[in-house]
């Protein structure tokens, strides 16, 4: 076990920002999603890991907190300075002479940008930046908070892969909190769901899929002759413009499948939806707590 949470607590003010009273464990060489709605506690949490915010309760882990690397979601620098000298000087070292660096540099293509100054960097750049000094620390556990946020789909896309590859082979535990679910189906093997600071559920991906899911799911545009088609059909909640089909077994599935298949209905079979997956989830814990609102 890397690091246990029992029970934690962060209040700003009267708010509570954040009440996890249902154990949380980060495991040697996992990879965890955190994902939520907009203030659901997610970067609090991070920073509780982290000693940036008090907080109560407790947090046990053997790591230093040297061990643990950080890419936060905001990241400044000194705007007038070559991105080389900013690199040197919070790294304490010389890229000259730093094997691991160079590697990472020539990983990230950022050579060229080593001499531009920070504020002259695109919005991929920057972050490239930061990660490059995020992975050069080799921490065992490593988090990246909406590490591709304000970035065009193509820059996300790229630099997510070159993530994914870069971890690969490697056993650092990641926590990476994500707005976009596709990327944590690429990252993430375990999903923490928070909403308004509680844990709605933590667990392997497959597993919170078949739990709220089930086997399978069709989904198909939300339209008039779709809704027709599938009208005596179990629906699961869905963003507005899709309608989604649970399938628990094999036999369902065929029937499903060929029900649209005959109606020429375009559809996605999916088993692994985190989108559908956290939505279905929320749906529950919220009905569990006696509506949308509740106290903290
Ligand atoms: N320094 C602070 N002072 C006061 N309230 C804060 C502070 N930081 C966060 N909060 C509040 O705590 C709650 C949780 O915030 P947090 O940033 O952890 O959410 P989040 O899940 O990371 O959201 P987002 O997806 O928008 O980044 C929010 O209601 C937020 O307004």
């Amino acid at each position: 076990m890397l690091l246990s949470i029992d029970n934690l607590q962060v209040r700003y003010g009267k708010q509570v920002a954040l009440h996890i009273d249902r154990p949380f464990v980060i495991e040697e060489g996992e990879r965890i999603g955190i994902i939520g709605s907009n203030g659901a506690g997610k970067t609090t949490l991070v920073k509780s890991i982290l000693g940036l915010t008090d907080y109560k309760g407790s947090i046990h882990t053997e790591l230093k907190r040297e061990q643990m690397a950080v890419h936060m979601q905001q990241n400044e620098y000194v705007n007038t300075m070559p991105v080389k000298v900013i690199m040197e000087t919070i790294l304490d070292t010389s890229i000259k002479n730093n094997k691991a660096l160079q590697e990472l540099i020539s990983y990230f293509e950022f050579e060229k940008c080593l001499y531009k100054r920070f504020s002259h960097l695109s919005g991929g750049q920057k972050q490239r930046l930061t990660i490059i000094m995020v992975m050069l620390q080799n921490a065992p556990l490593t988090f990246y908070d909406e590490v591709t946020s304000g970035l065009d789909f193509e820059t996300r896309q790229r630099l997510m892969e070159k993530l994914v590859n870069w971890y690969k082979d490697k056993e650092n535990s990641l926590c990476i909190v994500s707005h976009y679910y596709e990327e944590l189906e690429m990252m993430a093997d375990k999903i923490l769901l928070l909403e308004q600071g509680h844990i709605v559920d933590f667990g392997s991906k497959e597993e919170l899929f078949r739990k709220y899911c089930g086997r399978s799911i069709f989904i198909i545009d939300n339209t008039e002759k779709n809704r027709a088609l599938v009208s005596g059909i179990e629906k699961l909640e869905a963003p507005e413009h899709l309608l989604a089909l649970p399938s628990g077994d094999v036999e369902s599935e065929h029937r499903i499948a060929g029900l649209l298949v005959d109606a020429d209905v375009n559809f996605k079979r999916s088993s692994s939806d985190i989108e559908i997956m956290s939505t279905n989830a929320k749906k529950i814990f919220k009905g569990q707590r006696g509506g949308a609102e509740y106290e903290n």
